[in-house]
């Protein structure tokens, strides 16, 4: 049996192309998105201010798509890890970490990556598959703790701006007056620089930007990040120049911390000149460890010290507190974990 369309990830101009074609009141594009994203129904029945026939021929073609997470591990500091499958049973991450006031949601955009960073577990994975606006944003709505989110990062497993059109359509419908009606400043996206997409999400959207910096020098960067061949990181730099950064949209960039590699006074003096000119803040970010890789992370101390030195240089950094150790929560590992359980389950039948 093929599996039924998800209506969850739907915009509401496709919304209203649904009803067109099935012979329904135009006016149902807007009741059906209502009762999706600002009631977030989880069937058709649910909808009761739908006609019966509508609620019927909806029924017969498509489903909600909302799909509860499989799976959760909860830190010691309260960041829980939640497992998801996607409609093609594969499996995503998305970390909840609340602190005092804020909740934030940690979501994907990929399954796996194809960008190949060498520090990260996803990338170890390679890719798998591009996620549908609606599993991207089903992590989301189906997140038991949804009523007490304040702020959504996309730092989770994949590039996002190697599935833009998708991440740009998730971001319309969690900041629409028809769909979630969130400020696009609680939402932060998070790239390594690619740059012909980069400039898409910088033009169609208003979130907040953070690239993955982890080197101001190419050759070394290029180590770290294969993208540095194909998108210098003075291009993207260039780009975010260019940009307009003054109205309360905020550029970040992103500096994993790596002993005796990018963590010496020339590398504060590097980050200074390239960063030279752009208002943005530096997060310096603990590594964590992953299987088989060269790379350690820097002492605290030594972060410490990166970060007055960058400071006293006029650049905000900040040490990211590090989250959900014990449970691992660096992307990309529990659905490393979950996909070597299954291919394990398939070699056995
Ligand atoms: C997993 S990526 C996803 C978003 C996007 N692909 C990117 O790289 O910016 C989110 C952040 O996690 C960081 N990261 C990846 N592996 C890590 C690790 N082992 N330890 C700490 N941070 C890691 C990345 O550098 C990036 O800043
Ligand atoms: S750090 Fe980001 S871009 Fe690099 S492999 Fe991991 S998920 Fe992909």
């Amino acid at each position: 049996m093929t599996e039924k369309e998800s209506l969850l990830g739907k915009t509401l101009t496709e919304l209203q192309q649904m009803v067109k074609v099935m012979g329904l009141p135009g006016f149902t594009a807007k009741q059906i998105a209502e009762w999706l994203y600002a009631k977030r129904v989880t069937n058709f029945e649910q909808m009761t201010n739908l006609s019966k026939n509508a609620r019927q021929q909806l029924t017969e073609r498509y489903q909600v798509g909302r799909l509860a997470p499989m799976k959760v591990q909860e830190s010691v500091d309260g960041t829980k890890k939640y497992l998801f499958a996607t409609q093609h049973a594969q499996y995503i991450e998305a970390a909840y970490m609340p602190e005092d006031d804020r909740a934030t949601l940690c979501v994907s955009s990929q399954v796996g990556c194809k960008m190949g960073c060498l520090f990260c577990m996803t990338g170890k994975q390679g890719f798998q598959a591009q996620l549908s606006a609606g599993e991207i944003i089903n992590q989301v709505f189906s997140l038991p703790e949804f009523d007490r989110l304040t702020n959504i990062v996309y730092m989770g497993m994949g590039e996002p701006m190697d599935n833009i059109d998708q991440v740009l359509k998730s971001l319309e419908i969690l900041t629409a007056p028809w769909g979630l009606a969130w400020s696009p400043r609680r939402i932060n996206v998070s790239t390594i620089g690619v740059a012909p997409a980069m400039q898409r999400f910088i033009n169609e959207s208003e979130a907040h930007l953070a690239i993955s910096l982890h080197s101001p020098f190419n050759e070394e960067r290029k180590n770290l990040m294969p993208i540095e061949n194909v998108y210098p990181i003075e291009e993207v730099v260039e780009m975010l120049k260019e940009t307009d950064w003054s109205k309360q949209r905020r550029v970040s960039f992103e500096y994993i911390m790596f002993k005796d590699v990018n963590d010496t006074p020339a590398h504060v003096k590097g980050l200074t000149k390239l960063l030279n000119g752009i208002k943005c803040r530096i997060n310096l970010i603990k590594f964590h460890a992953i299987p088989n890789t060269p790379l350690e992370g820097s002492s605290t101390e030594q972060m410490t010290r990166f970060r007055d030195e960058l400071t006293k240089k006029g650049i905000t950094t900040t040490i990211r507190r590090s989250r959900g150790e014990d449970i691992y929560a660096a992307c990309g590992l529990l659905s490393t974990k979950e996909l070597v359980k299954k291919e394990k389950r398939e070699e056995d039948f």
